[in-house]
């Protein structure tokens, strides 16, 4: 079996005395799309700023293509190819889509293969590529978020909260998109609350409560055991 491109070995992590991550473990295996559930405050992002080199874990290791990054800084991350669209959409409401895209290009990055790449997934900021950022709706602002992402070419793509505020239709249409980023060969690791989509597109689940992942496994198996925690009346 190849190495993971990502594994969380027993990570405890605390906000000053209060300790919320209580031995985390997690793998997401090269290739997959792993979905991370569980209810308000069990903990999911402060894992992802612990993986992603925005706080210190108190202890335990994170190996991201079977190197220990527990230490790295968010720079020396994203070297090795790791990008996080955070929750709340980062895009720079003021420039239109295309200038939004060509700030990119920065990272060595032609813009042309940053306008490829986004446009071919997501065929609506071409159409709207004149647009202020700002003015677009918060599903095509997801879009855009999600394509300079993409620009990084990335190994591990973290998805922080996709679907926040958004309605289930654009939800859907967003993870159908997710599934033919993961069908390139990016790993994806998602954060969700929405966890009937997630599922749909996920190859293996984590369930996060109080600290712990108590439940890992396919989506079918996590769904029908964990509904309760998982689905708590909604998505
Ligand atoms: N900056 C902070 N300072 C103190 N406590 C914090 C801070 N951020 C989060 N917490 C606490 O840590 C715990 C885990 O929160 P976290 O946001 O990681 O959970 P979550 O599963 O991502 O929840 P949500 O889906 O609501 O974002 C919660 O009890 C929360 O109140």
């Amino acid at each position: 079996m190849s190495v993971p491109i990502l594994e969380v070995v027993d990570v405890h992590a605390a906000y000053g005395r209060i300790e919320v991550l209580r031995g985390v473990d997690l793998t997401v295996p090269q290739g997959a799309v792993v979905a991370l559930l569980g209810p308000n405050g069990g903990g999911k992002s402060t894992l992802t700023t612990i993986i992603s080199g925005q706080k210190k874990a108190t202890s335990g290791d994170v190996h991201l293509g079977g190197v220990n990054v527990r230490d790295a800084r968010p720079e020396d991350l994203a070297r090795v190819g790791l990008c996080t669209v955070p929750e709340g959409r980062s895009v720079f409401p003021n420039l239109t889509v295309e200038e939004n895209l060509r700030l990119m290009s920065y990272a060595g990055v032609a813009a042309p293969a940053v306008l490829d790449t986004a446009y071919s997934f997501f065929p609506r900021l071409h159409e709207r590529r004149h647009q202020l950022a700002g003015t677009m709706s918060g599903g095509e602002q997801q879009m855009l978020a999600m394509s300079r992402a993409l620009a990084s070419d990335p190994a591990l793509l973290i998805l922080d909260e996709l679907s926040m505020g958004l309605a289930p239709l654009i939800v859907d249409e967003l993870y159908a998109t997710v599934a033919q980023i993961a069908a390139t060969g990016v790993s994806i690791l998602c954060i969700e609350q929405f966890a009937r989509t997630a599922l749909r597109v996920s190859d293996y689940a984590a369930v996060m409560v109080g600290g712990r992942v108590v439940a890992t496994g396919e989506p079918g198996e996590v769904l029908a055991t964990m509904s309760d925690v998982i689905l708590g009346g909604a998505a």
